[in-house]
């Protein structure tokens, strides 16, 4: 028997003040599945990622994380669904600016009560694998777009999740870079089994995946199966 989706959208609508961002959209993302969604700057791919995260509700259209409806489900439970099940890399790495880089890498499992030292030196080993060691002390204020990004994917991997959803994830680092830190973050969602959900602009990004689907104003208007 087939296993059940990590994420399903149904027929989203969603948008803000008279922009329509994104309209009817229903996709599903099985277990372990790497899903690029391409499209031109404005089409709504954030729009949808947000949705998808329980970040963004939307207008209508329902989003079910792990089976579970988002609209049913209060802000804790949302929240605690986010950091044991699910990790974002949100678009300039969003990480929080009162803390230095080992210790956005350490939050997750700090959050969820894990013994301090365990968590920072385990934040340690993801720092060094995401090519960010030496961010270990910095402040994001003193982090570039692309050292951020490392940052961030280090955030996002640590808690070994089983749905992974990046806007963006190599956007601000140079080809090179990015082609690392997506190959790392492939590698390691491949190892737990773990699904990725990627935004991008990048066509070498979005050809590793497993399928694409296209927006263009805010509709799904291809789809293409890659593996
Ligand atoms: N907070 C907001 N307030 C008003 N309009 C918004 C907001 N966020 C997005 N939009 C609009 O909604 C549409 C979809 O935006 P969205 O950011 O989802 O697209 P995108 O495909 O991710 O773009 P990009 O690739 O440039 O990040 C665009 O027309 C955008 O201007």
């Amino acid at each position: 028997m087939a296993e059940n989706p990590v994420l399903v959208l149904e027929n989203i609508q969603h948008a803000y003040h008279r922009t329509l961002a994104v309209q009817g959209v229903s996709l599903s993302v099985r277990p372990g599945e790497v899903l690029a969604v391409t499209g031109p700057s404005g089409c709504g791919k954030s729009t949808l990622l947000h949705v998808a995260a329980g970040l963004i509700r939307p207008q209508s259209g329902t989003a079910y994380l792990f089976g579970q409806s988002l609209a049913a489900t209060s802000d804790d439970d949302r929240a605690r669904l986010r950091r044991s099940r699910l990790s974002l890399v949100l678009q300039f790495g969003q990480l929080v600016p009162e803390l230095n880089g080992l210790d956005n890498v350490a939050l997750p499992l700090l959050l969820e009560g894990h013994d301090p030292k365990e968590a920072r030196k385990l934040a340690s080993g993801w720092l060094e694998r995401c090519g960010a060691t030496e961010l270990a002390e910095a402040e994001p204020a003193e982090m570039s777009g692309g050292q951020a990004q490392r940052v961030a994917v280090a955030r996002a991997l640590i808690t070994g999740p089983q749905l992974i959803l990046a806007d963006e994830p190599t956007g601000s680092l140079d080809s090179s870079g990015g082609r690392q830190l997506l190959d790392l973050m492939l590698t390691e969602a491949h190892k737990a089994g773990a699904a990725l959900v990627v935004v991008t602009h990048d066509n070498t990004v979005a050809a590793r995946a497993d399928r694409e689907i296209h927006l263009l104003d805010g509709v799904i208007v291809s789809e293409a199966v890659l593996a």
